[in-house]
């Protein structure tokens, strides 16, 4: 990202603003260029923790996760709390501290949710004005939003070819500079697993970005299509347009602390304050932003901004030391994530195809420790920096995935959905008292809530269109199997001693059992893989969880003692919903209680898509403003 016209102190900065916005991450980017290129006489701007910089990605080089460098400078680390019910389990969880958030350091997997994820986020809640609000984020209302938010690439014919991409042209049209397209590179031996999965039934599908995601996916990556460099939203929507825009500021290693209302009520006066802090010597300084301010801090510290401006549940503000500006037992609440279990085989007593004895017969491609041969890296690295660029370094995460229903694992589905059913049939505040966080299990709006999400959740896993379990693949002799619509709730605290530090995170996974039991179905599911004939051919031995778990309780058991609690995807902190549910925002995203105050990143979200989680950050930056939310509502204003 270019230096541009960053401001990097507060001498710097206009007297005012219109909009400020807190997070210059993926969608709070994505804002700031709608909102400086539809209001050019109104100023935007936007407040960033971390620097411009290019910091190592995730899957860089692809395949190996955790590489050395990272997580590094332009990452947050976070380490949550130990999860009692699954072996004190905890989770590294890490979001991008740079210019472009989380989506210049994530594997690029950019698939979109099913239609059944956003129908369910937009369903009758049984209150009046949220249910007829004119603003609909129902699959209908979000696709558009997905169309928009990136320029998908149609491969070259000789990707084509040799790979076998598929896609329909009609599910994107979008002309922004956030690209979407697929690598002139996949490992050999992606194509036995591709067989074998279709020999377990695994119907292939054209296409998957356009709300039917059933079966076997081609993914694209989040990246340029010519020099297969990642594509993110501080190239997409600040490098690429800040120059010809004379409204649109951007001021680097800041911290955005809170909000505080000049008039010392959030409702009837004028906007919230925005107090910041200089990374650089720590001095505190005001902000004042003429219209709104929008939090997009993403899912671990928008609820802690909203902590430290005193939206929050009383209790907890109080232990801070923390006065009330509207109780809203909701934010940091409602912590989801998607966690996976991991199915592994291996060939090696087997003679390979040709008669020789091969150590790795289906893995064709490098294993990690390869990766670091310097032969394999000089390559590579003159690879990727050809123009067009080729080679395994234009590779990402991976580009495939199966979607899979719950109905589709008959022995677990009747015995999954009565236990829903019947936590359904318990009282609210007895389901809160067993499945919520204690601090807010009393909370009469947080149980009401839970229950709603508890029919949604039943619904989705009765629906053979909607998929309940991910398998992200690129070939290799393992598999993960993601749990797309978890039951359980964590929360993010505030750190009551350390407040400017980050949040403490507690995933509380398998507290309700129901995921324990998924997690199980999934996996039974899935290793019915070692038995393809594809396989079976490559004599494949069950290596983990391993013949000796068999029963239901020896795989539940496996999970609890193996799951990752994280892939990264936190969400839904502060979710929309009515107040009367525990709701944070609104559907115009306004927080409940408060005005001139929004958010807009994946902390708005009630439940976890089915899907990677930065096409929907960038689709609710672009709903945000583009949806006549803010833009038609000020530009009735003026
Ligand atoms: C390692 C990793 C791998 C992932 N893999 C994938 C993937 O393959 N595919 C996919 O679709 N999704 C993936 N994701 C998830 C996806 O990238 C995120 O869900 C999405 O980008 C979040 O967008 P956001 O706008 O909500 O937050 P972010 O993009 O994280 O932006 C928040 C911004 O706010 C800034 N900030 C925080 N606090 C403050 C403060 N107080 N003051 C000022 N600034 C602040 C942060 O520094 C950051 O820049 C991955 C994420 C990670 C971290």
């Amino acid at each position: 990202v270019p230096e541009v016209a960053t401001k990097r102190q507060a001498t710097q900065l206009r007297e005012q603003y219109d909009f400020v916005i807190l997070g210059g991450g993926t969608a709070g980017l994505t804002i700031a260029d709608r909102l400086s290129e539809a209001f050019p006489r109104k100023a935007v701007l936007v407040i960033e923790y971390g620097d411009i910089e290019y910091g190592r990605g995730f899957f860089d080089p692809p395949q190996v996760e955790h590489a050395p460098g990272f997580p590094g400078a332009s990452t947050w680390t976070f380490n949550s709390l130990p999860s009692p019910h699954v072996a004190n389990k905890t989770a590294t969880v890490v979001a991008g501290k740079v210019v472009g958030g989380s989506s210049c350091v994530n594997g690029q997997f950019f698939d979109r949710g099913s239609r059944h994820d956003f129908d369910a986020w937009d369903a009758a809640t049984g209150v009046a004005e949220f249910d007829r609000s004119e603003h609909r984020w129902n699959w209908e209302g979000l696709f558009p939003y997905f169309k928009k938010s990136v320029t998908f690439t149609v491969p070259p014919e000789t990707s084509v070819e040799k790979f076998g991409y598929t896609w329909d042209d009609s599910v994107y049209g979008g002309t922004t500079p956030i690209h979407s397209s697929y690598p002139p590179f996949q490992w050999a031996d992606l194509p036995i697993v591709r067989d074998a999965l279709k020999e377990m039934g695994v119907l292939s599908r054209q296409e998957c970005a356009g709300g039917d995601k059933a079966g076997m996916c081609w993914v694209p990556t989040s990246q340029h299509p010519t020099t297969s460099r990642r594509s993110h939203s501080g190239l997409g929507h600040y490098a690429a347009v800040n120059a010809t825009r004379d409204n649109y500021d951007l001021l680097v290693r800041h911290q955005a602390v809170r909000v505080v209302y000049p008039d010392r009520q959030a409702q009837g006066g004028r906007p919230p304050l925005v107090e910041v802090r200089a990374l650089s010597d720590g001095r505190l300084f005001n902000v004042t932003a003429r219209l709104e301010v929008i939090i997009s801090a993403g899912a671990l510290h928008t609820p802690t901004i909203l902590h430290r401006s005193g939206f929050g549940p009383t209790e907890i503000l109080q232990k801070a030391g923390i006065s009330t500006v509207v109780d809203l037992p909701g934010v940091g609440a409602n912590l989801q994530d998607h966690s996976a279990s991991i199915i592994e085989w291996n060939c090696e007593s087997i003679h390979s195809i040709n008669g020789v004895k091969d150590t790795k017969p289906l893995d064709l491609s490098p294993l990690p420790p390869d990766m670091y041969d310097p032969a394999f890296i000089a390559d590579a690295t003159a690879g990727f920096d050809e123009t067009p660029a080729r080679g395994p370094y234009t590779l990402a995460m991976r580009n495939t995935a199966i979607y899979i229903p719950l109905t589709n694992m008959s022995t677990d589905f009747e015995s999954i959905t009565t236990t829903i059913k019947q936590q359904l049939a318990t009282p609210p505040s007895d389901n809160a008292a067993t499945y919520l966080p204690p601090d807010i299990s009393t909370s009469q709006p947080m149980a009401a809530g839970y229950q709603h999400q508890l029919a949604l959740l039943l619904a989705l896993h009765s629906n053979p269109s909607a998929p309940s379990l991910e398998v992200p693949f690129g070939g290799g002799t393992s598999l993960s199997t993601v749990n797309l619509h978890p039951f359980s709730r964590g929360t993010v605290r505030l750190n009551a001693t350390h407040p400017l530090e980050q949040p403490v995170l507690d995933y509380r996974a398998g507290s309700n059992p129901v995921d324990l039991a998924v997690a199980a179905a999934h996996l039974r599911h899935l290793r019915r893989i070692i038995t393809t004939p594809t396989l079976r051919a490559r004599g494949a031995v069950e290596v983990r969880p391993g013949a000796n778990v068999a029963t239901t309780e020896q795989l539940v058991d496996y999970v609890r003692r193996s799951v990752q609690l994280s892939i990264h995807h936190p969400c839904c902190t502060a979710a929309m919903l009515p107040r009367e549910l525990g709701g944070v925002v609104g559907k115009d995203l306004r927080v409940h209680g408060a005005e001139g105050l929004r958010v807009a990143d994946m902390s708005v979200a009630l439940l976890l898509p089915s899907s990677h989680t930065s096409s929907l950050a960038y689709a609710i930056g672009e709903k945000t403003q583009a949806a006549d939310i803010i833009i038609q509502e000020w530009s009735q204003a003026e």
